[in-house]
């Protein structure tokens, strides 16, 4: 079906509708044996750097001061200033308001600017209000913006109110990339989160993100494998690839190693590129470092040798 003909409510209902339902115990249980996989020493070595590559360094709390900004913006530029092997990261991920100072600091680096939009976290507003809160950030400078869908609608059904508010949020990006957070933990199930990330790539989502980080359960494996089904079968029948970005309570090398074992044997190793797969985390990139550090010293560097995320 083309997306031209799931602009009407009840082409798109029917679209959703024919997607096939997902085997929750089967999607656990195969998650749950990529998570168990080990890797060698000299592929963790690669996964931890791709991973580093991976991550959108985030910090979206009332708290955030342009100071903070800064020093998260030097640490995504130089995560470890003691040793320039370590890859910059893919982006930096901030509220509106801290776009111009993400900006300023990050000129030269090549790491985008991603900015929360449409009401974040809640998504609780007007149209016009979102469109504003997308257009002020684009004009701040944001490179990428990540927009949370209307989980109320989708819920209560409206499947074309959400289908055109990313639409039109689409639109107000211009050349911005758009990341359309599902908030997968108040989705309820599987089939939903496959028929919120078909419904997000059709209305022209960029990346499908998991999580705001703000709702419990955040990411998960289980659900970050239905969302790289979709975007391998969304290619497989459009030819357009879509980005994923699970995001929200990942923390550990571990996690990230895990989410890069379910990439690859699911999506496929086109998606092994920060083009493609982003890790949304406040606080995986100092484990990464002491992790990286320990396997090429073999001493394990506490928490308090990096600076904190
Ligand atoms: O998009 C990223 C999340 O907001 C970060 O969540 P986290 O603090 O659990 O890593």
């Amino acid at each position: 079906m083309s997306t031209e003909t799931l602009t009407g409510a009840a082409g798109l209902r029917a679209f959703l509708d024919g997607l096939p339902g997902v085997d929750q115990v089967g999607a656990e249980e195969r998650a749950a044996r990529l998570a168990s996989r080990s890797i060698k020493t000299t592929a963790k070595a690669e996964a931890i750097d791709l991973a580093v590559s991976m991550v959108d360094l985030t910090t979206l709390e009332g708290a955030d001061t342009p100071g903070k900004v800064r020093a998260l913006c030097a640490k995504a530029a130089r995560p470890d200033p003691s040793d320039p092997s370590v890859p910059k990261v893919a982006a930096v991920c901030v509220y509106p308001d801290m776009v111009e100072v993400a900006v300023t600091a990050l000129a030269g680096t090549g790491i985008g600017v991603a900015s929360v939009a449409t009401a974040f976290p809640s998504g609780r507003a007007p149209l016009a209000a979102k469109l504003a809160d997308t257009r002020a950030a684009v004009e701040a400078g944001a490179s990428e913006i990540d927009m949370v869908i209307d989980r109320g609608a989708f819920l209560a059904g409206d499947l074309a109110k959400v289908f055109e508010e990313i639409v039109a949020v689409k639109d107000a990006c211009g050349g911005a990339h758009l990341k359309v957070i599902l908030e997968t933990g108040e989705l309820a199930t599987l089939d939903n989160v496959r028929r919120a990330s078909w419904l997000a790539m059709r209305a022209g989502a960029d990346f499908i993100k998991t999580s705001t980080g703000k709702v419990a359960p955040a990411a998960t494996l289980p659900v970050t494998l239905v969302m790289l089904e979709a975007v391998r079968d969304h290619r497989a029948e459009t030819g357009r690839q879509v980005g994923v970005k699970p995001a929200g309570g990942i923390k550990t090398t571990k996690d990230a190693v895990r989410y890069l074992v379910l990439v690859n044997e699911t999506a496929g190793p086109d998606w092994l590129t920060p083009r493609w797969f982003r890790l949304g985390a406040s606080s995986v990139l100092n484990d990464l470092l002491m992790q990286r550090r320990k396997l090429s010293t073999g001493v394990y560097a506490g928490p308090d040798y990096f600076t904190l995320d």
